[in-house]
């Protein structure tokens, strides 16, 4: 035994829709016990990768396994051990949290429901509100009360389709805790996200740009391998100077961040030439800095833009 488990590997899935590719030769492996990221602009192909992972799509050519099932042909196998969190909320509005849970608990045909649903309860911190309408939730809480009905079956694996689209930063933390308390107990989770900072939180991420895999790793290694050399600039006129950046040849990447520029380059020699040119007798302070994954993505999309 090597000591790590897969629980999902794929390699060279595709997937069309009519004449359109929307996932392109992707090839990824997850281990178990962690916490995958998937992130990438609207419609690149991330809701149409986590169906096939799952079973409730077919590839068009390709192969792959799911907790050691085959996502071509054992698919109500895959589909019995995998929750999967849709981007609706799709649980009862008219009935309350404990009660939705039961109903759960009952479709999935657990033996026990009232206390499967009490535990589910209790493991996602919802006994207070248990007799509360699921209508009358706040965001955050509808997504923890969702979650809660994705582990009630005991789930080897989550699929977690952009959970906390909309959600505010404190419920978003709170729900970022229990993916990773999940994961500590051994729940490999998948998860869909536009928010850099819940990127940050993953183990591993993947990115995918018009159905292709463009960046994956941790994020020190999709950082590194970027090879993006870095300057944050602060200082007067910002606006005008990223103008000119941009037309500038050897600057790949400019974007605003707060009060400062970050501007990156593939070629370091050539973009300390242009810091060394634009900095000479300018009120802006230039500094060395490392490219945060933002810059890595802004410059990971500006150059497929270039190259459709
Ligand atoms: N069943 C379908 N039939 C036809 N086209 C589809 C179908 N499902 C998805 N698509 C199209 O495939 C493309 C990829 O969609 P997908 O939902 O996989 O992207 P996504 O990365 O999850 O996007 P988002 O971030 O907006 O959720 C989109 O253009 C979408 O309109």
């Amino acid at each position: 035994m090597s000591g790590v488990e897969i629980a999902i590997e794929a390699e060279g899935l595709t997937k069309s829709f009519g004449a359109r590719k929307v996932v392109d030769n992707l090839t990824m492996r997850v281990e178990r016990g962690r916490i995958h990221g998937f992130l990438g602009p609207n419609g690149s192909g991330k809701t149409t990768t986590i169906r096939m992972l799952c079973g409730l799509l077919t590839p068009d050519s390709g192969r792959g396994s799911c907790l050691g099932y085959d996502i071509r042909t054992q698919q109500n196998e895959i589909k019995r051990r995998v929750g999967y969190m849709t981007q609706r909320f799709s649980l009862y509005a008219d009935l309350s949290i404990r009660e939705n849970l039961e109903f759960v608990a009952r479709i999935y045909g657990l033996a026990r429901p009232v206390e499967a649903a009490r535990a589910a309860l209790i493991r996602l911190g919802l006994e207070k509100r248990a007799e509360q309408l699921a209508g009358e939730l706040s965001g955050g809480w509808k997504q923890r009360l969702a979650l809660a009905a994705c582990i009630l079956p005991g789930p080897a694996l989550l699929l977690l389709d952009e959970p906390t689209a909309g959600v505010d930063p404190k419920a978003r933390r709170d729900f970022w805790d229990e993916i990773h308390s999940l994961a500590a107990q051994g729940l490999t989770v998948l998860v869909s996200t536009h928010y850099m900072d819940e990127a940050e939180r993953c183990h591993e991420i993947a990115y995918i740009a018009d159905g292709r895999l463009l960046a994956q790793g941790t994020i020190a290694e999709i950082v590194a391998r970027s090879g993006l050399s870095t300057y944050i600039v602060t200082g007067p006129d910002l606006g005008a100077l990223a103008a000119r950046l941009k037309a500038t040849e050897g600057v790949d990447m400019v974007a605003p961040f707060g009060m400062a520029l970050h501007v990156a380059g593939r070629d370091a020699a050539r973009l300390a030439e242009i810091v060394r040119a634009f900095s000479e007798n300018a009120p802006q302070q230039w500094m060395r800095g490392e490219p945060s994954l933002e810059d890595v993505f802004i410059d990971l999309m500006t150059h497929r833009e270039a190259r459709a």
